[in-house]
């Protein structure tokens, strides 16, 4: 049996072991203590690894082993034999849950084939034959799903992770989830990866919605984790930790007194889902390459709102797929997914000064009435539009990261479009654009002008943190020396741990 390993963490109210400061590498694991250079225990037919640790405050430390594996009999008969029945319950509800669904859709699927590449054409042409296609093939998330460690975790199945004390960790870190300098990327690595899926899971719960509109929590879990790996993790910046980030940031808008205060509870469920799905399958490239390259999207989507558009009928699909909210009436579903479109075609960042002028118009008239659902949903829209572009007016640390992000995707596109001998888009060409310029540009033209109007609609200590951010930011894009404008190392940033470095 192969197990994944990972190391207990040092408490964090005890100073850093002496043994432990400045010493970084691979080290000896035996199944419960950590020991420092001793003997490999015989069990051990393998090990492979790293410790990295983080201490910017000498009282936190952040310890862990990388992609450790052993082969190791941990189990005994009783724990297999109760892990065996467990999954079998397990998977006849999930086989009960799925067959159910099967009965209830009626939907077209085909755009979710599209994006993930799942060839149904016997579905598509032979329309009488398609009451006898398996289940399996037209839902094709289920696939990738099976196959999932993330949604083996939970069942505690074959791939058991060891990874409680990560977890502790993780959830520790949640309890900051409402801070604008939440770091996202030291989440993500707490959370294996999988940050968009706790965070999102976290803040359903705490919001209470889970129980208040009765989900199944199996589907909530399964859902997230189909919006999970409906990200494209080659994607430098549009990915899941992308969308987990602007879900964080939603959060802290919807906490925000004048939102907190009036919207509803349906209002919530929407600014949340919206976020964790706004950017689902994002290609990488934008719908200007989309349309030069005559894609099929652009084409069915008549060259507006491209990406947008497939963003939506992916999250609408693995709503559907899921069979999260099939327990809602009919009218409730219908109007929820057409919310969601409108709040996700909002984050169309060339109708920006459409969205942006109306706002205006609405603050200069203080019209903007939040017992009106019209207003409210109004308000949403801007609050996704803020998410979804507050990376600049996010702390310095976590900013540069996603610039650098942001631009290397930007300069992947370019790449392809000189291979290709394509006109270039504007900002890809990594010859005539640097970071720093296309940042300050981008602040000045697009970030600030959305925040300062958001700052003036919600006035709160928030509003003006995230301006003063932005302000700093651009300063540091602006004057500080290139050397320390470049993308942090490997050993620096948050491949590896993300915040005040990794000791010598
Ligand atoms: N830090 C940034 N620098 C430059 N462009 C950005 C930055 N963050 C977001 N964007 C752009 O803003 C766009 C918002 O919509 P998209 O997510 O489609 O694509 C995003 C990027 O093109």
């Amino acid at each position: 049996m192969e197990v994944c390993y990972q190391l207990p963490v040092l408490p964090l109210d005890r100073p850093v072991p002496k043994h432990v400061l400045g010493r970084r590498g691979a080290i000896c694991l035996t199944s419960s203590p950590v020991l420092f250079g001793g003997p490999a225990p015989r069990q051990l037919s393998k090990r492979r690894g790293a410790v990295s640790y983080d201490s910017s405050d000498q009282t936190a430390l952040y310890i862990r082993m990388l992609d450790v594996r052993l082969k190791a009999p941990l189990y005994t008969p009783e724990r297999v034999e109760r892990e065996r029945a467990e999954r079998e319950k397990s998977k006849e509800r999930y086989e009960r849950t799925q067959r159910r669904q099967h009965t209830q859709f009626c939907t077209d699927f085909r755009p979710l084939q599209w994006c993930f590449g799942v060839v149904c054409a016997a579905r598509t042409d032979a329309v009488g034959s398609e009451a006898e296609q398996p289940v399996r093939s037209v839902l094709s998330f289920q696939k990738n799903l099976h196959s999932s460690h993330l949604s083996r975790n939970h069942t505690h199945s074959t791939h058991h992770t060891l990874d409680q004390e990560y977890v502790g960790q993780a959830k520790c870190l949640l309890r900051k989830v409402g801070s604008w300098s939440f770091d996202i990327f030291l989440f993500d690595h707490l959370s294996n990866g999988k940050s968009l899926v706790d965070l999102t899971l976290h803040l359903f719960s705490e919001y209470g919605l889970i129980k208040l509109f009765q989900l199944d929590h199996l589907k909530l879990r399964q859902f997230l984790v189909m919006v999970h790996q409906g990200y494209r993790s080659q994607n430098p910046y549009h990915n899941s930790l992308h969308a987990a980030d602007v879900t964080q940031a939603m959060y802290c808008y919807l906490q925000e007194p004048q939102l907190s205060e009036s919207l509803t509870s349906f209002d919530i469920l929407l600014g949340l889902l919206a976020a964790a799905t706004h950017d689902l399958d994002h290609p990488g490239v934008n719908q200007t390459f989309l349309i030069k390259t005559s894609h099929y999207l652009a084409s069915l989507y008549q060259d507006t709102s491209v990406l947008e558009n497939h963003h939506w009928k992916c999250a609408v699909s693995l709503l559907r797929e899921s069979g999260l909210l099939s327990h809602f009436p009919f009218e409730d579903r219908k109007n929820l997914e057409k919310r969601l479109g409108s709040l996700i075609l909002a984050t169309d960042i060339s109708r920006q000064n459409e969205y942006l002028s109306e706002f205006r118009a609405h603050l200069d008239r203080a019209d903007l009435h939040l017992n009106n659902s019209q207003h409210r949903h109004f308000v949403l829209q801007m609050a996704l539009k803020c998410a979804d572009i507050c990376n600049p007016c996010r702390p310095w640390h976590l900013s540069k990261l996603w610039s650098h992000k942001v631009t290397e995707e930007f300069f992947n596109q370019g790449d392809i479009e000189r291979r290709n001998h394509l006109d270039m888009s504007i900002l890809c060409d990594r010859n005539s654009n640097s970071v720093d310029k296309i940042q300050i540009g981008f602040m000045s033209f697009v970030v600030e002008p959305l925040f300062v109007e958001w700052a003036r609609f919600s006035d709160t200590p928030l509003s003006h943190i995230m301006l003063g951010h932005m302000a700093s930011n651009k300063y540091k894009w602006t004057h500080l020396p290139q050397a320390d404008l470049r993308e942090p190392t490997q050993s620096t940033s948050s491949k590896t741990l993300p915040q005040g470095g990794l000791g010598p």
